[in-house]
Protein backbone atom coordinates (compact mmCIF):
# COMPACT_ATOMS: atom_id res chain seq x y z
CA UNK A 1 0.00 0.00 0.00
CA UNK A 2 1.45 3.62 -0.79
CA UNK A 3 -0.09 6.94 -0.62
CA UNK A 4 1.57 10.73 -1.84
CA UNK A 5 1.10 13.94 -0.34
CA UNK A 6 2.65 17.51 -0.98
CA UNK A 7 3.47 20.10 1.04
CA UNK A 8 4.07 24.32 -0.05
CA UNK A 9 7.13 25.78 1.50
CA UNK A 10 6.68 28.55 4.12
CA UNK A 11 7.52 32.26 5.84
CA UNK A 12 7.27 31.83 9.44
CA UNK A 13 6.67 34.78 12.06
CA UNK A 14 5.74 37.78 9.65
CA UNK A 15 7.59 40.51 11.63
CA UNK A 16 6.06 40.66 15.13
CA UNK A 17 4.05 37.09 14.87
CA UNK A 18 6.89 34.96 15.93
CA UNK A 19 5.57 31.33 16.35
CA UNK A 20 2.30 32.44 15.56
CA UNK A 21 1.63 33.50 11.94
CA UNK A 22 3.20 32.01 8.42
CA UNK A 23 1.93 31.85 5.18
CA UNK A 24 2.26 29.04 2.84
CA UNK A 25 3.52 29.81 -0.77
CA UNK A 26 4.14 28.30 -4.04
CA UNK A 27 8.12 28.87 -4.02
CA UNK A 28 8.73 25.68 -3.35
CA UNK A 29 7.34 22.35 -2.38
CA UNK A 30 8.24 18.80 -0.46
CA UNK A 31 6.75 15.57 -2.09
CA UNK A 32 6.37 12.53 0.41
CA UNK A 33 5.56 8.74 -0.78
CA UNK A 34 4.45 7.05 1.98
CA UNK A 35 4.30 2.67 1.54
CA UNK A 36 4.05 -0.09 3.93
CA UNK A 37 7.24 -2.58 4.17
CA UNK A 38 7.24 -5.70 5.66
CA UNK A 39 9.38 -5.15 9.08
CA UNK A 40 6.67 -4.60 11.45
CA UNK A 41 7.29 -1.59 13.76
CA UNK A 42 10.26 -0.19 11.17
CA UNK A 43 10.59 3.68 9.90
CA UNK A 44 12.35 3.73 6.70
CA UNK A 45 13.51 7.29 5.47
CA UNK A 46 14.91 7.73 1.94
CA UNK A 47 15.41 11.45 0.09
CA UNK A 48 16.56 12.79 -3.05
CA UNK A 49 18.39 15.12 -1.17
CA UNK A 50 21.42 13.64 0.15
CA UNK A 51 22.38 16.24 2.77
CA UNK A 52 19.47 15.44 5.03
CA UNK A 53 19.33 12.98 8.35
CA UNK A 54 18.33 9.09 6.90
CA UNK A 55 18.06 8.44 11.11
CA UNK A 56 14.00 8.76 11.71
CA UNK A 57 14.55 10.42 15.04
CA UNK A 58 16.67 13.26 13.54
CA UNK A 59 14.54 13.58 10.09
CA UNK A 60 11.41 15.80 10.48
CA UNK A 61 9.07 13.42 8.54
CA UNK A 62 10.62 10.81 10.31
CA UNK A 63 9.63 11.66 14.16
CA UNK A 64 6.77 13.13 13.10
CA UNK A 65 6.08 9.81 11.53
CA UNK A 66 7.18 7.76 14.51
CA UNK A 67 4.91 9.29 17.39
CA UNK A 68 1.52 9.27 15.06
CA UNK A 69 2.10 5.54 14.49
CA UNK A 70 2.90 4.75 18.40
CA UNK A 71 -0.13 7.32 19.27
CA UNK A 72 -2.36 5.32 16.67
CA UNK A 73 -0.75 1.82 18.04
CA UNK A 74 0.13 1.18 14.53
CA UNK A 75 2.36 -1.68 14.37
CA UNK A 76 3.01 -1.58 10.51
CA UNK A 77 6.54 -0.96 8.92
CA UNK A 78 6.64 2.43 6.85
CA UNK A 79 9.30 3.53 4.11
CA UNK A 80 9.18 7.55 3.79
CA UNK A 81 10.03 8.41 0.55
CA UNK A 82 11.17 12.54 0.42
CA UNK A 83 11.40 14.09 -2.73
CA UNK A 84 12.80 17.18 -1.52
CA UNK A 85 11.68 20.54 -3.82
CA UNK A 86 12.22 23.12 -0.81
CA UNK A 87 16.27 24.00 0.17
CA UNK A 88 16.54 23.81 3.49
CA UNK A 89 18.23 25.84 6.45
CA UNK A 90 16.96 29.17 4.49
CA UNK A 91 13.87 29.93 6.55
CA UNK A 92 11.45 28.81 3.86
CA UNK A 93 10.25 26.13 6.39
CA UNK A 94 11.61 23.04 4.81
CA UNK A 95 11.93 20.26 7.79
CA UNK A 96 7.96 21.66 8.76
CA UNK A 97 6.87 20.93 5.00
CA UNK A 98 8.35 17.51 4.83
CA UNK A 99 7.00 16.57 8.17
CA UNK A 100 3.34 17.96 6.74
CA UNK A 101 3.86 15.90 4.06
CA UNK A 102 4.59 12.73 5.52
CA UNK A 103 1.66 12.99 8.05
CA UNK A 104 -0.71 13.71 5.57
CA UNK A 105 0.40 10.47 3.64
CA UNK A 106 0.95 8.44 7.04
CA UNK A 107 -2.82 9.92 7.56
CA UNK A 108 -4.35 8.47 3.73
CA UNK A 109 -2.65 5.52 4.00
CA UNK A 110 -3.94 4.21 7.03
CA UNK A 111 -7.31 5.96 6.66
CA UNK A 112 -6.79 7.85 10.14
CA UNK A 113 -8.99 10.69 9.30
CA UNK A 114 -7.01 13.32 10.75
CA UNK A 115 -8.04 16.55 11.47
CA UNK A 116 -6.43 19.73 10.35
CA UNK A 117 -5.51 20.18 14.23
CA UNK A 118 -4.62 16.88 14.32
CA UNK A 119 -2.25 16.95 11.62
CA UNK A 120 -0.47 20.31 12.93
CA UNK A 121 0.05 18.39 16.46
CA UNK A 122 1.61 15.58 14.99
CA UNK A 123 3.74 17.31 12.37
CA UNK A 124 4.79 19.78 14.85
CA UNK A 125 7.12 17.17 16.49
CA UNK A 126 9.03 16.67 13.14
CA UNK A 127 10.35 20.12 14.25
CA UNK A 128 11.67 18.85 17.22
CA UNK A 129 13.76 16.96 15.44
CA UNK A 130 15.48 19.74 13.01
CA UNK A 131 15.13 22.38 15.57
CA UNK A 132 14.66 20.84 18.89
CA UNK A 133 11.63 22.99 19.22
CA UNK A 134 8.09 21.56 18.14
CA UNK A 135 7.13 24.92 16.74
CA UNK A 136 3.99 25.34 15.01
CA UNK A 137 3.91 28.21 12.74
CA UNK A 138 5.38 26.52 9.49
CA UNK A 139 3.69 23.36 9.79
CA UNK A 140 0.29 25.37 10.35
CA UNK A 141 0.82 27.42 7.13
CA UNK A 142 2.15 23.67 5.05
CA UNK A 143 -1.43 22.20 6.41
CA UNK A 144 -3.33 24.99 5.66
CA UNK A 145 -2.44 26.94 3.57
CA UNK A 146 -2.84 30.82 2.91
CA UNK A 147 -1.87 33.06 6.09
CA UNK A 148 -2.05 31.45 9.25
CA UNK A 149 -2.28 32.44 13.17
CA UNK A 150 -1.90 29.23 15.70
CA UNK A 151 -3.93 30.92 17.97
CA UNK A 152 -3.30 28.03 20.91
CA UNK A 153 -1.04 24.97 20.90
CA UNK A 154 -2.69 22.79 23.52
CA UNK A 155 -4.43 21.66 22.13
CA UNK A 156 -3.76 23.06 18.88
CA UNK A 157 -6.00 25.68 17.05
CA UNK A 158 -5.22 27.47 13.74
CA UNK A 159 -6.94 30.42 12.31
CA UNK A 160 -6.64 31.13 8.96
CA UNK A 161 -6.85 34.78 8.19
CA UNK A 162 -8.89 36.54 5.78
CA UNK A 163 -6.65 38.27 3.28
CA UNK A 164 -8.58 40.93 1.25
CA UNK A 165 -5.78 42.55 -0.80
CA UNK A 166 -3.25 41.35 -4.14
CA UNK A 167 -0.15 41.28 -3.59
CA UNK A 168 2.58 39.32 -4.41
CA UNK A 169 5.97 37.93 -2.72
CA UNK A 170 9.29 37.35 -3.52
CA UNK A 171 11.73 35.94 -1.32
CA UNK A 172 15.45 36.99 -1.39
CA UNK A 173 17.37 33.85 -0.51
CA UNK A 174 21.16 33.33 -0.16
CA UNK A 175 22.32 30.20 -1.42
CA UNK A 176 23.86 27.86 0.30
CA UNK A 177 21.52 24.86 2.58
CA UNK A 178 22.44 25.75 6.42
CA UNK A 179 23.05 22.87 8.98
CA UNK A 180 20.70 23.60 12.15
CA UNK A 181 20.39 26.98 11.26
CA UNK A 182 16.75 27.15 13.40
CA UNK A 183 18.05 25.42 15.89
CA UNK A 184 20.98 28.09 16.42
CA UNK A 185 18.61 30.85 15.82
CA UNK A 186 16.43 29.75 18.77
CA UNK A 187 19.41 29.99 20.61
CA UNK A 188 19.89 33.07 20.30
CA UNK A 189 16.06 34.15 21.73
CA UNK A 190 16.24 36.61 24.72
CA UNK A 191 14.66 34.82 27.73
CA UNK A 192 13.31 38.33 29.22
CA UNK A 193 12.02 41.46 26.96
CA UNK A 194 11.04 44.85 28.17
CA UNK A 195 7.60 45.64 28.26
CA UNK A 196 8.27 48.45 25.89
CA UNK A 197 9.28 46.10 23.29
CA UNK A 198 6.37 43.95 24.38
CA UNK A 199 3.61 46.54 23.56
CA UNK A 200 5.63 47.86 20.38
CA UNK A 201 4.92 44.38 18.69
CA UNK A 202 1.94 43.59 19.84
CA UNK A 203 1.06 46.99 18.13
CA UNK A 204 2.38 45.59 15.20
CA UNK A 205 0.97 42.25 15.41
CA UNK A 206 -2.43 44.28 15.35
CA UNK A 207 -1.80 46.29 12.90
CA UNK A 208 -0.21 43.16 10.38
CA UNK A 209 -3.77 41.17 11.03
CA UNK A 210 -5.98 44.01 10.79
CA UNK A 211 -4.24 44.98 7.38
CA UNK A 212 -4.48 41.43 6.36
CA UNK A 213 -8.24 41.75 6.77
CA UNK A 214 -9.03 45.62 6.00
CA UNK A 215 -7.34 44.92 2.60
CA UNK A 216 -5.20 48.02 3.71
CA UNK A 217 -1.69 48.35 2.81
CA UNK A 218 -0.46 51.15 5.21
CA UNK A 219 -1.53 48.41 7.81
CA UNK A 220 0.95 45.82 6.77
CA UNK A 221 3.27 47.95 6.20
CA UNK A 222 3.14 49.34 10.09
CA UNK A 223 2.40 46.13 11.51
CA UNK A 224 5.48 44.09 9.15
CA UNK A 225 8.21 44.47 12.30
CA UNK A 226 9.83 43.00 15.12
CA UNK A 227 11.72 44.89 17.92
CA UNK A 228 12.50 41.60 19.15
CA UNK A 229 13.11 37.91 17.52
CA UNK A 230 14.47 40.37 13.98
CA UNK A 231 16.64 41.80 16.05
CA UNK A 232 18.34 39.37 18.27
CA UNK A 233 18.77 37.33 15.62
CA UNK A 234 20.08 39.95 13.08
CA UNK A 235 23.91 38.56 12.84
CA UNK A 236 21.94 35.66 10.95
CA UNK A 237 21.02 37.86 8.37
CA UNK A 238 23.68 41.10 7.92
CA UNK A 239 22.09 41.81 5.00
CA UNK A 240 18.43 42.17 5.86
CA UNK A 241 17.98 45.60 7.41
CA UNK A 242 19.61 47.57 3.90
CA UNK A 243 17.41 44.87 1.83
CA UNK A 244 14.19 46.19 3.43
CA UNK A 245 15.17 49.93 3.42
CA UNK A 246 15.38 49.35 -0.36
CA UNK A 247 12.44 47.12 -0.95
CA UNK A 248 10.44 50.11 1.44
CA UNK A 249 12.06 53.13 -0.74
CA UNK A 250 11.03 51.06 -4.10
CA UNK A 251 7.38 50.87 -2.98
CA UNK A 252 7.08 47.67 -1.48
CA UNK A 253 4.14 47.27 0.86
CA UNK A 254 5.95 45.25 3.64
CA UNK A 255 9.34 43.21 4.35
CA UNK A 256 10.33 41.01 6.75
CA UNK A 257 13.03 38.09 8.00
CA UNK A 258 11.58 34.81 6.77
CA UNK A 259 11.41 32.33 9.21
CA UNK A 260 14.95 32.51 10.83
CA UNK A 261 16.18 33.67 7.47
CA UNK A 262 18.39 34.25 6.07
CA UNK A 263 16.05 34.99 3.40
CA UNK A 264 13.85 38.22 3.16
CA UNK A 265 10.67 38.26 2.39
CA UNK A 266 9.00 40.78 0.27
CA UNK A 267 5.43 41.65 -0.06
CA UNK A 268 5.05 43.90 -3.42
CA UNK A 269 2.33 44.77 -5.88
CA UNK A 270 2.43 46.77 -9.24
CA UNK A 271 2.93 49.85 -7.91
CA UNK A 272 6.15 48.46 -6.57
CA UNK A 273 9.66 49.00 -8.55
CA UNK A 274 10.44 45.45 -8.76
CA UNK A 275 13.58 45.80 -10.53
CA UNK A 276 15.24 48.53 -8.69
CA UNK A 277 14.72 46.51 -6.04
CA UNK A 278 16.42 43.40 -7.43
CA UNK A 279 19.50 45.29 -8.84
CA UNK A 280 20.21 47.22 -5.22
CA UNK A 281 19.58 43.69 -3.09
CA UNK A 282 22.21 42.09 -5.38
CA UNK A 283 24.39 44.85 -4.39
CA UNK A 284 23.56 44.77 -0.66
CA UNK A 285 24.26 40.29 -0.78
CA UNK A 286 27.49 40.96 -2.86
CA UNK A 287 28.73 43.41 -0.07
CA UNK A 288 28.05 40.85 2.54
CA UNK A 289 29.71 37.49 0.31
CA UNK A 290 26.50 36.29 -0.83
CA UNK A 291 25.17 34.87 -3.68
CA UNK A 292 20.90 35.85 -3.81
CA UNK A 293 18.77 34.00 -5.52
CA UNK A 294 15.00 35.72 -6.19
CA UNK A 295 12.35 33.76 -6.21
CA UNK A 296 8.68 35.26 -7.40
CA UNK A 297 6.04 33.50 -5.22
CA UNK A 298 2.17 33.73 -4.55
CA UNK A 299 0.12 32.25 -1.50
CA UNK A 300 -0.49 28.60 -1.75
CA UNK A 301 -3.25 26.51 -0.46
CA UNK A 302 -2.65 23.49 2.13
CA UNK A 303 -1.17 19.87 2.01
CA UNK A 304 -2.84 17.49 -0.96
CA UNK A 305 -2.84 14.21 -0.64
CA UNK A 306 -3.80 10.84 -2.15
CA UNK A 307 -4.19 7.47 -2.36
CA UNK A 308 -2.06 5.17 -4.63
CA UNK A 309 -2.77 1.56 -4.42
N1 LIG B 1 12.96 16.32 6.18
C1 LIG B 1 13.80 17.31 6.39
N2 LIG B 1 13.85 18.34 5.52
C2 LIG B 1 14.74 19.35 5.70
N3 LIG B 1 15.61 19.42 6.71
C3 LIG B 1 15.58 18.43 7.63
C4 LIG B 1 14.68 17.35 7.51
N4 LIG B 1 14.86 16.54 8.56
C5 LIG B 1 15.84 17.07 9.30
N5 LIG B 1 16.29 18.21 8.73
C6 LIG B 1 17.36 19.06 9.29
O1 LIG B 1 16.75 20.25 9.75
C7 LIG B 1 17.58 21.37 9.51
C8 LIG B 1 16.81 22.33 8.61
O2 LIG B 1 15.78 22.86 9.31
P1 LIG B 1 15.74 24.41 9.62
O3 LIG B 1 17.06 24.85 10.11
O4 LIG B 1 14.54 24.61 10.48
O5 LIG B 1 15.54 25.03 8.20
P2 LIG B 1 14.23 25.37 7.43
O6 LIG B 1 14.13 26.82 7.60
O7 LIG B 1 14.51 25.01 6.05
O8 LIG B 1 13.12 24.56 8.01
C9 LIG B 1 18.80 20.87 8.82
O9 LIG B 1 19.82 20.74 9.79
C10 LIG B 1 18.39 19.52 8.25
O10 LIG B 1 19.44 18.58 8.19
N1 LIG C 1 9.05 30.46 14.43
C1 LIG C 1 10.22 29.76 13.98
C2 LIG C 1 10.19 29.66 12.48
C3 LIG C 1 11.41 29.05 11.87
O1 LIG C 1 11.22 28.99 10.48
P1 LIG C 1 12.32 28.37 9.50
O2 LIG C 1 11.67 28.30 8.17
O3 LIG C 1 13.48 29.31 9.53
O4 LIG C 1 12.67 27.04 10.07
C4 LIG C 1 11.46 30.51 14.45
O5 LIG C 1 11.54 31.70 14.15
O6 LIG C 1 12.30 29.92 15.12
Amino acid sequence: MSAKAEAYSSSANLGPGFDILSMAHNAFKDIVIARTIEEKGKIIIKSNNPKIPLDPEKNSAGLATKILLQEKGIDEGVEIEINKGIPFGLGLGSSGASSVAAIAAVNELFELKLTQEEMVKYSMFGEQASSGSPHPDNVAASVYGGIIAVTSVSPVKVEKIPVNLDFKILLISPQGEREGKTKKAREMLPSKIDLSLYVKNSRYLSSLILGFIKGDKELIKQGLNDEIVEVAREPLYPHYKKIKEIALKNGAIGSCVSGAGPTVLVLYDDNTNLDKIKVESLEVCKAFGLTCNFISAQIAGGVKSERLN
